[in-house]
């Protein structure tokens, strides 16, 4: 296809960026269509990924762990109710499909892992920190999560697996958490951030991945204050760190990942991403994301109140519940941790409100209540019970009231997958826009990865959506353009005119055959037949 190109190194597409200028002027609004020339370009060789974990002990850090060692070996077990066999369901990319276009015999759907060259889910190395010594054996055994017969195959591999010790500041987390801090790193922080430095170093060493990501999959801590000096610019974090003012452990984990060239994602809700260290990270051009897993309620909310504003329809009081007894929750019975967990937790809904202002005045918005109780007794198994009330026509109303009980690590497991998988392969990407000779790196500040968190870490100035639809449409038409494809339009015209214009249209079926290309570990070579399944490890390309 003409405005697509495939090499052995790199898939480079001409792409038309189609967008909608608006002016308003008073009551005025005009709105004029923009083409904006481009070229994507895609690195094909998928590296092998080491993804190291802070709190890698955890509920999340074992489970998630686990979950890919059980889908490498097949694992299957037995349960009061049948046979259960390891799957990465949850996970968008390994579990969900995109619809690549029509032919004649009408929509075709492709798995989404399948749109561009990506790593496996199967293939991570794991390696982390966490400041309890248990190895994960027995932190899989301490978590909860998996059934008895599934542990006990799991079990001889992740006894081999220790977190290395990690930096432990007791005032960020639940004073609670003290009992379990046996394997923590001494010294001053500027000390403590070099061990760190050197433990990434090994781990990409020792385990000869190509290159690594940091997740941060520990406790929530209490959100920091921006000191002006301290943390409000990189120059000025640095110098705390070596002068040991206050500096959070997520953003000490945060700067040195940065430093050592290392993508960072923050899997919970404090503010790691002080201005110091976004600067560091633009400075150094490496990929920080966040914050807070979208896993459960959240993204129900994300789904529910989208619907419901572009219904028209007016969400006046949102009150989310929940209870848990997992170690999470016991950190977030803590205040100043819950507080960290109620602010991303509450903010999902302010794009969606603030798009209609028929339904809402300047500044209104729901009445919106989080509660999150600490139940020791149910474990993982998060209890969830929401309450939409919304104004209808004419003066009424309509309450909708939701019960969601599910083990909350299996939920956050296929999003940590999703996050370090979607952000290796926007590292393999570059765009250049036309009229200029550099290909450039999307935003230090990771702003794809929306989709996957509750509160959005983006670049100053843009904005924040979280609306679900939305952000899952901005991943598939992003990467979409990497394949010279238009974005999804759902117009569907071909079938709602009087007269059906399928046969006239210049698309895919005129071309004589799509150029399919097998995408064998990096190398390329001619498909011989049609499409193939993943499982051949095959990736599409047109
Ligand atoms: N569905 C979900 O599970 C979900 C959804 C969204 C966000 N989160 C967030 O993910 C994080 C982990 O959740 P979890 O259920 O695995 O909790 P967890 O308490 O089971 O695991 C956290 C781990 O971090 C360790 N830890 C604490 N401070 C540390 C430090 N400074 N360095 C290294 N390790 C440290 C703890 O020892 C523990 O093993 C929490 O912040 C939680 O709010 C979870
Ligand atoms: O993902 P979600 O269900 O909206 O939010 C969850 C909270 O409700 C839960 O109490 C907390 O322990 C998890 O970390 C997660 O943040």
């Amino acid at each position: 296809i003409p405005n697509v190109q495939y090499t052995d190194a790199h898939i480079t597409a001409r792409y038309s960026y189609q967008t909608t200028s608006v002016h308003r002027d008073g009551n005025n609004i005009t709105a004029s269509p923009c083409a904006t020339e481009m070229t994507f370009r895609t690195e094909r060789r998928v590296p092998r990924l080491g993804v190291m974990l802070v709190g890698w002990g955890g509920n999340n850090g074992t489970t998630v762990t686990a979950a890919v060692l059980a889908n490498s070996l097949g694992l299957t077990w037995s349960t009061k109710t049948g046979q259960k066999k390891a799957n990465y369901f949850g996970s968008f990319l390994q579990a969900s499909t995109v619809c690549l276009g029509s032919g004649l015999e009408g929509d075709v759907n492709i798995p989404f892992r399948d749109l561009l060259p990506m790593v496996h889910p199967n293939d991570i190395v794991f390696d982390g920190w966490d400041i309890s010594s248990m190895d994960l054996g027995c932190a899989m055994e301490r978590a909860q999560v998996f059934d008895w017969s599934l542990q006990e195959q799991l079990r001889p591999h992740l006894s081999l697996m220790k977190p290395r010790p990690s930096i432990y500041i007791p005032e960020f987390i639940a004073a609670n958490q003290e009992s379990r801090a046996d394997n923590v790193l001494t010294g001053t922080l500027a000390d403590q951030v070099q061990q760190i430095r050197a433990d990434i170093r090994d781990f990409q060493q020792s385990s000869g991945v190509d290159k690594v990501i940091v997740l941060w999959t520990a406790n929530t801590e209490r959100f920091t204050d921006i000191v002006p000096g301290v943390n409000d610019s990189a120059d000025g974090l640095l110098a705390a760190i070596q002068a040991g003012a206050e500096v959070s452990p997520s953003s000490l984990f945060a700067v040195a990942s940065i430093l050592e060239g290392c993508a960072y994602i923050n899997g919970s809700p404090q503010n790691t991403f002080v201005p110091g260290v976004i600067e560091l990270a633009v400075q150094k051009g490496v990929f920080i994301g966040g914050d807070d897993f979208k896993s459960g309620q959240t993204k129900i909310k994300s789904v529910l109140v989208d619907f419901l504003v572009s219904a028209g329809i007016k969400p006046t009081s949102i009150v989310s519940y929940n209870h848990l007894g997992n170690n999470d929750g016991k950190n977030l019975s803590a205040p100043e941790q819950f507080r960290s967990k109620e602010i991303s937790k509450s903010n999902v809904v302010d794009d969606m409100v603030q798009s209609n202002h028929i339904l809402y005045q300047p500044g209104e918005k729901p009445d919106h209540c989080v509660v999150i109780k600490y139940v020791p007794y149910v474990g993982d198994s998060k209890r969830a019970m929401d309450e939409y009330t919304s104004e209808i026509m004419m003066g009424g109303t309509n309450t909708i009231a939701m019960h969601n009980t599910c083990e909350d690590s299996l939920l956050a497991s296929p999003i940590i997958l999703d996050l370090v998988i979607l952000t290796e392969l926007c590292q393999r990407v570059a765009v250049q826009l036309q009229g200029e000779e550099e290909f450039q790196s999307f935003h230090s500040v990771l702003a794809l990865l929306a989709f996957l968190c509750k509160a959005p870490l983006v670049p100053p100035g843009s904005p924040v959506i979280n609306a679900f639809f939305r952000q899952r449409a901005c991943i598939e038409n992003i990467m979409r353009a990497c394949l010279g494809l238009p974005p999804q339009n759902y117009m569907l015209l071909e079938h709602k005119l009087q007269k059906n214009f399928l046969s006239h249209m210049s698309c895919n079926d005129k071309v004589s055959a799509l150029k399919k290309v097998a995408l064998v570990n990096g190398t390329s070579k001619p498909l011989t037949n049609g499409f193939c399944t993943h499982e051949d490890d095959v990736a599409y390309a047109m």
